[in-house]
């Protein structure tokens, strides 16, 4: 089973704007320069595929993959998120657009784990029965982190996947099975073992890789070299308005090493079917480069004028031109209409001057980023790869930037899903924010994905300081910074020494990896709904200011989750070490509570515990207090507190608690508040009473070190429940 929810995932990064070819999209029109077009990787002159011609696709034990040039893409079927799905009424439509396109030949299908959550594969299979084995090509996708096991166990995750989209698809093998994006945690080395276990047991006859830069692209061809394998595809976004795969060399790598490549989202989303106009936008859930209409308007004209000289639809055209470009265009089918149009795109061949005049159109829309290849759209990248691809694009300084650069022009808000009522997520200033359908939000900012804000009750939770900057200049005084990899002042003659107070994490710039929404609490009478959603950021050693590198040059990756229920707010993190030799760190979590008056509130749940005071130079106590009532500056280390046990901030009137906290992995809280003097001394504290008005208690793993072995990951996090 695919698990549900996988989709909305994928939605995720579409309804941030993330593009497969250039991370974000930016709505502004940017000049192909044709100097960049690379005729290299074209296609023979004297080759005119029509349907019936097959192309070589390297698989395993010198086998080659025979496929059409025009591949099905199998996205929509199954669908609901993206496409709004029916199977009442779609599914005819799809049998039928498959009779026409079997009847033709062209019966190469690309489908998803992912998609529809495993609905695709399953209408695949429906489609197949009956059919002999070698009379049909199907491509399906390991989408590596739908489950924790899958998660977890990266080097035989893609076979055990594998097999229960085979249960789906109804048959004993795929003829090509990719990795739908480069989001595993394990590294490309780790995944081409598991892509090898899956050829060598006869589960797939070849495979290949999907959104991809280059650089991963290559190490993923070398790594699978290793086994005796080859990298059989190549898969990105690629069509006329997005070229980067052409102009960045991708495709003549490809070419280079006898990789079939591959491009998704041919018409752009329908963009360039010729049915939508300025005055007809297609749907909001189209986001593959999506242009606003009036922007395309000269590329279609001129895709049209092609297209009655050559008496085809506009899509023929578009979809002509990726086969020129020697891409195979995946082309999303619904129906027979659809199928009848796109199989017009072979049988002829654009003439070089046809070709010319779609690239030199002055006003093109052109791929908005500067990154090539691969990267994230419905996938978000993982920092993790980076052990592997050092070279690669995988969390370009600049990706967190193109959020800022696009937000003027995104909907405020986006919901992911169709029928029930969906978190929202929205993304401003920087910062990313959700909604619960029940009212409950959360803001992060990029910068140190720090929370700064938590809304529950009607009320913010968290305190922020009003004189916090949120400019990236300097860590956030409020909310909840992340202590990594080292907790207060770090000491001497260790290898953190260099850093500032509380490490890095909490000033660098974090990248938004997705959200993904739980299905969750059905409850009596109450429709199931997304009630729980979960936004997670990334930091890898390679995001890093040059700075941070060399004061801490240690290959890491952190993900960093901030799941948002309607009654608790969980943080977690995981650190990967993604280097070649053991690192030692500590982590906090340093959540200020917002509080109505300090002298009102008390701190249960570390009585008889030890703690450091660090007001008293650092001296060891034992708590005697049941209820810590703070009525001074307060700075100290509670230690060996049983994570599962709650630390609670309770009412000094009438008891009753206002936040719970517990933890995983995180076995110390640090209790602070700054009190009259040190809060004055703070430039980016106020104002000076606010002192009163918050109270720090800080869930970490800070009086020792965690060692963390190469290749190993650790996990800790808190969550927060207020106002019980
Ligand atoms: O001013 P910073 O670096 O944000 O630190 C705030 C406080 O954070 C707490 O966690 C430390 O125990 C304090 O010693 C420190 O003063």
């Amino acid at each position: 089973m695919a698990t549900p929810g996988t989709q909305y995932m994928m939605q995720a990064g579409l309804a941030t704007g993330m593009s497969a070819t250039a991370g974000m999209h930016s709505p502004h029109l940017r000049p192909v320069d044709p100097n960049l077009n690379d005729p290299a990787h074209v296609l023979p002159s004297d080759l005119v595929p029509n349907s019936q011609t097959r192309m070589a696709l390297h698989g395993c034990g010198g086998q080659d993959v025979l496929i059409p040039y025009l591949s099905i893409g199998a996205w929509s079927w199954g669908d609901k998120a993206t496409f709004g799905y029916k199977a009442t009424r779609d599914l005819p439509k799809i049998h039928a657009a498959w009779q026409k396109l079997k009847s033709v030949g062209l019966t190469f299908v690309d489908t998803a784990q992912a998609y529809g959550d495993g609905e695709s594969e399953r209408i695949c299979g429906t489609l197949f029965e009956g059919m002999p084995r070698d009379s049909f090509v199907v491509q399906t996708k390991w989408h590596s982190t739908s489950t924790i096991k899958n998660t977890i166990m990266q080097a035989s995750g893609p076979k055990m996947m594998l097999q229960g989209s085979l249960d789906r698809l109804g048959l004993e093998y795929v003829d090509i099975y990719l990795v739908h994006g480069p989001i595993h945690p394990g590294n490309i080395s780790t995944i081409a073992k598991g892509l090898a276990e899956c050829m060598e047991s006869g589960l797939t006859r070849a495979v290949g890789v999907a959104n991809y830069s280059t650089q991963e692209m290559i190490k993923m061809s070398d790594e699978l070299a290793k086994h005796g394998h080859p990298l059989g595809v190549s898969q990105c976004e690629y069509s006329v308005i997005r070229r980067l795969p052409g102009t960045s060399g991708m495709i003549r790598e490809c070419k280079r090493r006898s990789i079939c490549f591959q491009g998704f989202a041919s018409l752009a989303g329908g963009r360039l079917s010729g049915k939508y106009s300025r005055f007809n936008q297609p749907g909001r859930t189209m986001r593959f480069s999506s242009y606003p209409m009036h922007m395309l308007e000269p590329t279609i004209a001129v895709l049209k004028a092609i297209a009655d000289k050559h008496r085809v639809p506009v899509p023929a055209v578009a979809l002509n031109y990726s086969i020129n470009k020697g891409v195979v265009p995946l082309v999303g089918i619904r129906n027979p209409e659809q199928a009848d149009q796109d199989m017009q795109a072979l049988g002829w061949r654009l003439t070089k001057e046809e070709i010319k005049q779609i690239e030199e159109l002055e006003k093109r829309v052109q791929s908005d980023g500067e990154e090539e290849g691969g990267g994230a759209t419905a996938i978000p990248r993982h920092p993790s790869l980076k052990a592997d691809d050092r070279s690669s694009t995988i969390f370009p300084p600049s990706a967190t930037h193109r959020i800022t650069m696009d937000r003027s022009k995104k909907p405020a808000a986006i919901g992911v899903g169709a029928s029930l009522p969906q978190p929202t997520i929205s993304i401003q200033d920087n910062a990313i924010s959700a909604t619960l359908p029940s009212g409950e939000s959360v803001t992060i900012q990029l910068y140190g994905a720090t929370v700064t804000s938590w809304k529950a009750n009607g009320q913010e939770q968290l305190f922020v300081s009003q004189k916090a900057h949120l400019d990236g200049s300097k860590p956030i005084r409020g909310g909840i910074p992340l202590v990594f990899p080292v907790f207060g002042p770090p000491p001497q003659n260790h290898v953190t020494s260099p850093l500032p107070q509380h490490g890095f994490a909490r000033n660098s710039n974090w990248e938004f990896l997705g959200k993904s929404s739980s299905e969750s609490a059905e409850t009596a009478g109450q429709a199931k709904a997304d009630l729980a959603m979960k936004l997670d950021f990334g930091l890898s050693h390679t995001m890093l200011t040059e700075e941070f590198r060399k004061a801490w040059p240690l290959e890491f990756g952190l993900v960093y989750s901030v799941t948002l229920t309607k009654d608790t707010l969980e943080t977690s993190l995981q650190v990967r070490n993604e280097g070649t030799q053991n690192f030692e760190f500590q982590v906090l979590m340093h959540t200020y509570f917002n509080i109505e008056n300090i002298s009102n509130v008390r701190v249960k749940g570390l009585d008889s515990k030890t703690y450091v005071d660090k007001t008293r130079n650092a001296t060891s106590h034992t708590e005697t207090s049941a209820a810590l009532a703070i009525t001074e500056e307060t700075d100290r280390v509670y230690k060996e507190l049983d994570p599962a046990v709650p630390v609670i901030i309770s009412s000094a009137d009438d008891d009753k608690p206002i936040f719970s906290l517990t933890r995983k992995a995180l076995t110390d809280v640090v209790v602070w508040n700054p009190w009259i003097e040190k809060a004055k001394g703070m430039a980016d504290f106020g104002p000076d009473e606010a002192y009163q008005n918050m109270l720090c208690v800080e869930a970490g793993a800070v009086s020792e070190w965690q060692t963390l072995e190469a290749g190993e990951a650790w996990e800790g996090g808190q969550t927060i429940k207020s106002r019980l």
